[in-house]
């Protein structure tokens, strides 16, 4: 039996040249631009008019390459080392996307694709798994896909963010800090119409102080905001713009939707929003890495892929 595992995120440049390429991909999925086509064409080369320089700028800033590829390339090494599958990534904006993967796994039994994401968002889950199946399903293999919609509530994902923080804490007094966990925010038209994303971001945030307790952590507060807000229309709130005013002098953050870095993280998170923390008297501002290649989110993963194979 030969089976693979294909380990599904949005992606990220590769290199400058392909800022573009990543935004124009993004800007013209049905599901991040809810608009009927000509008019999501249209908003596209609008957005990323207004937004190119932009972003190429943040991302020469990392290196000029996004962060995502080498921490998925370095997960992915990791998980072959610990499941009896062929691992591969694939990306839904950059190369390399589900048809190349395809191609490289048509011949396999079983084609088990996970999600980057443990929280459910029409915007990202259901966007890179109906892409997958509908690239299968050009190559006859559809049959062979078994997937997963989310797994935030995984202990051993849940434990690898404990993990992080404690590594982010060092040996500095919890007590001390107040925990900010960062999501990425979506628009809250997407949300009135019924996408689960933040009702499993929430829930996330309550396993996490559940491990958080049993491990005998306790913060001075524990907050939601949501970063990365891109246009004039209303997203979820609270803006992490506005929550960093409140906050007291020692602050971690930690990111709750991704599973890898990338620009958000080391982008936003670390190099943006720390002069922010500094405008607003934030002494001690700290962010927590992704589980990345965490040997208990390498855990997670395993048992997710485990599971699957039962059903
Ligand atoms: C309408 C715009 C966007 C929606 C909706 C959205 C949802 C969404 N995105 C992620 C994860 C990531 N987004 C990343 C970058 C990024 N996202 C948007 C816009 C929307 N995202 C833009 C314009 C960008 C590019 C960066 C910028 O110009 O600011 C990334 C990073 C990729 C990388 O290169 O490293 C990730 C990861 C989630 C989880 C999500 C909804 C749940
Ligand atoms: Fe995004
Ligand atoms: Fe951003």
């Amino acid at each position: 039996m030969k089976r693979a595992i294909v380990l599904m995120n949005m992606g990220g440049p590769n290199n400058l040249n392909e800022v573009e390429v990543f935004l124009k991909n993004m800007f013209n999925d049905k599901y991040i631009i809810g608009a009927p086509q000509p008019i999501r064409a249209l908003i596209a080369k609008l957005i990323i008019f207004r937004r190119l320089n932009i972003a190429k700028e943040n991302y020469r800033e990392l290196g000029g390459i996004s962060p995502i590829v080498g921490y998925t390339k370095r997960l992915v090494r990791r998980l072959q080392k610990v499941v009896d599958a062929d691992v591969f990534y694939e990306m839904r904006y950059t190369f390399p996307f589900a048809k190349d993967i395809i191609k490289k796994v048509k011949d396999y039994d079983e084609i088990y694709a996970i999600p980057m994401y443990p929280h459910h968002s029409r915007t990202t889950t259901l966007s890179s798994i109906e892409d997958f199946i509908s690239c299968a399903k050009s190559f006859k293999i559809d049959h062979k896909i078994k997937t997963i919609d989310y797994y935030y509530d995984n202990l051993f994902y849940n434990k690898a963010i404990v993990d992080r923080i404690k590594e982010t804490l060092k040996d500095d007094r919890s007590e001390d800090f107040e925990l900010v966990f960062s999501a990425h925010g979506l628009t809250q038209r997407v949300i009135d119409k019924g996408d689960l994303y933040q009702k499993h971001i929430l829930e996330n945030v309550e396993f996490v102080k559940k491990e958080l307790k049993l491990q005998n952590i306790n913060f001075k507060k524990i907050d939601v905001a949501y970063q990365s807000r891109v246009g004039p229309m209303k997203w979820l709130q609270p803006y992490m713009e506005d929550k960093l005013k409140e906050l007291g002098e020692k602050v971690i953050i930690y990111p709750i939707s991704f599973t890898v870095d990338n620009s958000e993280t080391l982008g936003e998170l670390v190099l943006e929003y720390v002069e922010l923390a500094k405008e607003y008297g934030i002494k001690d501002y700290r962010v927590a890495k992704a589980p990345n290649s965490n040997r208990n989110f390498i855990i997670a993963l395993k048992s997710i892929y485990e599971n699957l194979k039962l059903k």
